[in-house]
């Protein structure tokens, strides 16, 4: 077997650092070996940093516990020990660009949850199953950055994937307005209910941004590569409202779609059965067998039950019905902090290790 690669988590004291070491661990081709956050944690153990902050619902990996937490800041020291890093680092937006870029020009590959770089035109945003053709632009990019290995890919906001991918399955169809509403799990601004008490028996109707992320982002997905960069696709239109719901995780949507050529149910249903992507045909080790799976129960998806299907990386649908003044409408899940934050990262990971982009340095 050829050797792990060494792995960095940026970030990795917060709820998706964490998930990204609960991930990782044992993971075939990866391997953490060094964990940064900001200067507070530096120098403690993870154990340590963590302490009762540890939200994951298995314990924490034993080959992490004792690892000294380095400072985020000191990108040559922390570069200096990893092929690669996943980035969950909590800064400012200008802040976050500027740190993924340095440690990419340390020849170190930058996999991203954030949304700092989503909108800059060499860096693709990928779900690998959807648009792993906008890699491409990675040459770009590391001309733009001067580097020979040193890059960002980033991952899309974890609400798009409740419903991009049931869409992304039918674009033969042509889907051309989309209106969706987003129920999203309290894990999604990184909490559980006994640091958001607020949470309990309530919904929030507002998300910071988060609307204007489910409706652009989708288009950028569907973008194509131009010299370089990704030009983001004009249609469908999408509008959205995303609410903040009393769920631990699990980010529901309720979808309303017309077509320029309406398919028939049989069809849809055909088509998401039938969906797979570049990661199931290399069968990389996080991929989904079945990435979309429809319920034909009247009440299926439920966060509670189906945000674990294929392990939080699959999609799971139901309710498809025709609608009276869109074509039809549907309910979509996915689990927000796996396949919608670390888990979609680790996906992108694994492809660019297979495609060659990432390797040993
Ligand atoms: N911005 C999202 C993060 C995804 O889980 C949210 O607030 O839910």
């Amino acid at each position: 077997m050829d050797q792990k690669l060494k792995v960095g988590i940026l970030g990795g004291t917060g709820m998706v650092g964490q998930r990204f070491v609960s991930l990782l661990e044992n993971h075939p081709w990866f391997e953490v070996v060094t964990v940064a956050a900001s200067p507070r944690s530096a120098g403690k153990t993870y154990e340590e940093a963590v302490g009762s902050r540890w939200k994951m619902t298995t314990p924490m990996p034993e080959a992490v516990k004792g690892l000294i937490v380095k400072n985020v800041n000191d990108v040559e020291e922390v570069a200096a020990g990893v092929d690669f890093v996943f980035s969950a680092v909590d800064m400012t937006k200008d802040e976050i660009k500027a740190i993924e870029e340095a440690y990419a020009k340390t020849e170190t590959p930058v996999v991203s949850n954030n949304s700092a770089h989503r909108w800059t035109k060499d860096v693709p945003m990928v779900v690998p199953e959807l648009n792993p053709e906008h890699l491409e632009v990675i040459a770009a990019q590391k001309e733009r950055l001067g580097t020979e290995r040193g890059f960002i890919v980033v991952k899309p906001n974890c609400s798009i994937q409740s419903y991009t991918p049931a869409l992304h399955a039918l674009k033969e169809f042509g889907p051309k307005v989309v209106v969706a509403t987003t129920y999203q799990a309290i894990s999604g601004a990184g909490k559980n209910f006994q640091d958001w008490p607020e949470m309990v028996d309530n919904i929030i109707p507002y998300i910071g941004g988060e609307e204007e992320k489910s409706e652009q982002e989708p288009l950028r997905i569907w973008g194509k590569v131009v010299d370089g960069e990704i030009v983001k696709a004009s249609t469908p239109v999408i509008t959205t409202q995303c609410i903040r719901v009393p769920v631990s995780d699990g980010h529901t949507a309720a979808v309303f779609v017309s077509f320029d050529k309406k398919p028939s149910k049989e069809e849809i249903l055909k088509a998401w059965a039938e969906f797979n992507g570049l990661p199931q045909e290399l069968e990389l080790p996080s991929a989904p067998k079945q990435f979309i799976k429809y319920f034909e129960e009247d009440n299926r998806p439920q966060a509670k039950l189906d945000r674990d299907y294929e392990k939080g990386m699959g999609i799971t649908l139901g309710r498809l019905r025709e609608d009276i003044v869109y074509d039809y409408k549907f309910v979509g899940l996915s689990h927000n902090t796996v396949r919608g934050a670390a888990g979609g990262a680790v996906l992108i990971a694994e492809l660019l290790k297979a495609q060659g982009y990432i390797q040993v340095k």
